[in-house]
């Protein structure tokens, strides 16, 4: 993904993470290795926009990428997908009568929506899917979970680790978020052969190359 960033990034060294940052012009991109799972995307998220606000260059934008499992049919692997709702699937209450989310129990927040304006123009781009992403904490790994997902999830196109938290620490400082996934396995029975990793982020890359239209095109403030 990075290599559909010219010219070469820099480092900037944070606590705990490490920018590789790209000039342009007046502006430019930085990205970050977020780490896996909810919780480091969401610490090193912050970090990052934490650092940007003290030294008076807030970011306009923050973009979740990765790879993803895809559910089947509706994102096959090697295709890209948008969300345009990132929501978080396990946090809440298992119960007898079913899995409750933490705004059922009267506290929290398990859903944020990108820019919906952003995520048109980015599927026009890069000829994305857009639907829900979901983050989960533990991949999915039988066809039973996949098909409890779905059931509660009628529009989840994918799921992956991180773009709940991002969004979360996006949304603590006012920042607008998007999160593009690539499909490199299916979500379902664990199946480590069906894996496409180099394929998917082949197809990440390609998509980071056709996006910079999308974003120049948006009004930030056009929600
Ligand atoms: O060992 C396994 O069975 C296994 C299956 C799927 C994913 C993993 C990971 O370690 C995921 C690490 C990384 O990739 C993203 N990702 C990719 N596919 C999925 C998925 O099907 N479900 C959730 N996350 C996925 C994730 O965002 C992580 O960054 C291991």
């Amino acid at each position: 993904m990075a290599r559909a960033f010219t010219p070469a990034p820099h480092e900037v060294p944070l606590p705990g993470a490490t920018l590789h940052r790209i000039l342009h012009g007046s502006g430019g991109h930085d990205l970050l290795a977020a780490g896996v799972g909810p919780a480091l995307a969401a610490a090193s998220t912050a970090t990052a926009l934490t650092a940007a606000a003290l030294a008076g260059t807030p970011y306009d934008l923050v973009v979740s990428a990765g790879i993803a499992g895809g559910f089947q049919p509706d994102a096959p692997v090697g295709s890209l997908v948008v969300a345009d709702t990132i929501t978080v699937a396990d946090l809440g209450a298992d119960t007898a009568t079913g899995f409750l989310p933490v705004t059922e129990l009267g506290f929290g927040t398990v859903t944020h929506h990108p820019p919906e304006t952003l995520v048109r123009a980015v599927a026009d781009s890069t000829g994305a899917r857009a639907g829900v992403v979901l983050t989960v904490s533990t991949v999915t790994g039988t066809a039973e979970r996949a098909a409890e997902l779905r059931a509660r999830h009628p529009r989840a196109l994918a799921e992956a680790m991180e773009g709940f938290g991002v969004a979360e620490a996006a949304a603590a400082h006012g920042t607008p978020v998007l999160e593009i996934r690539a499909v490199s396995n299916p979500v379902g029975p664990r199946d480590r052969a069906a894996w496409r990793i180099g394929d998917a982020l082949a197809a990440l890359t390609e998509g980071f190359g056709k996006l910079a239209p999308a974003l120049e095109s948006w009004n930030p403030h056009e929600l």
